[in-house]
């Protein structure tokens, strides 16, 4: 069982895909607790916050509600819902908190791709055909450290910056846990601030790095 915050089909808006119809399943709970998280309703997984699966489907707005659901019931409502998009992003909160192993097989089984969103401070546990995305967590209020196995795991590496500060101490984690060769590195300016974006569009073109801009929120849509 994996519980479930959201899920919702919409454009994918940050990093590699970028412009993909995707469907998003966001879970709940994260303890690492950055300070400007677009997600802070997710950071706690009460047990009197659950509700039924609808509910959760049909949330109108962002709050800490939660159902428990199986892989199947998820491939379930993706069919009932009609859903066109093949992509999957499994976001939350902290996924890789959770073993995403039995939901990337059943989804890859029925012909879904998979995506996830990590910061990289817990194993990753998925099938080996999804594509990994760690957005690192540096020093962050909550203690935990990003893992090398994540930063070697990762296809993509999106990482938020507003501050030079940033930028140092991102190359001090390529330096001490450096990812494969192939994997794409890009920034992503923290909340849309002017300084933080011509900060990562000057530190990108140094670098030959990609810009991840969150499209969604520039859009208007989840
Ligand atoms: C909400 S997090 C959930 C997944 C996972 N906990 C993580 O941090 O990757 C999804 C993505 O949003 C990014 N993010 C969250 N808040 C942001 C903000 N205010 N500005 C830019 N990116 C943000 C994270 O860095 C991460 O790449
Ligand atoms: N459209 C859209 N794209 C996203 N990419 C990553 C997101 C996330 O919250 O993980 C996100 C999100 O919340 N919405
Ligand atoms: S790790 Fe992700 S979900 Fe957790 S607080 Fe940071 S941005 Fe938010
Ligand atoms: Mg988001």
């Amino acid at each position: 069982m994996y519980p479930i915050n959201e899920v919702f089909q919409t454009i994918q808006g940050e990093g590699v895909f970028t412009g993909a119809p995707a469907l998003f399943i966001r879970l709940q709970g994260c303890p690492v607790g950055c300070p400007w998280c677009d997600t802070q309703h997710t950071w706690e997984h009460k047990p009197e916050d659950e509700v039924s699966i609808t509910a959760v489907v049909e949330k109108q707005a962002a709050s800490s509600t939660w159902a428990n659901v199986t892989p199947q019931q998820i491939l379930k409502l993706f069919e009932q819902r009609g859903y066109t998009a093949r992509h999957v992003v499994i976001t939350g909160g902290e996924p890789a908190m959770y073993d995403l192993r039995p939901l990337g097989q059943v989804l890859e089984q029925a012909g879904y791709q998979l995506q996830i969103e990590t910061s990289g401070t817990f194993e990753i546990r998925t099938t080996n055909k999804t594509w990994v995305t760690v957005s690192p967590k540096l020093d962050m209020p909550g203690g935990y450290l990003v893992r090398p196995d994540c930063m070697k795991r990762a296809n993509e590496i999106k990482y938020p910056v507003a501050m030079q500060k940033h930028i140092d101490q991102f190359d001090k984690l390529l330096r001490s846990c450096p990812p494969s060769p192939e994997a794409i590195i890009a920034l992503q300016p923290i909340s849309q601030r002017p300084r933080a974006t011509a900060l990562a569009m000057r530190v990108c073109i140094e670098r030959n790095w990609r810009l991840s801009v969150q499209l969604h929120k520039y859009l208007n849509i989840e």
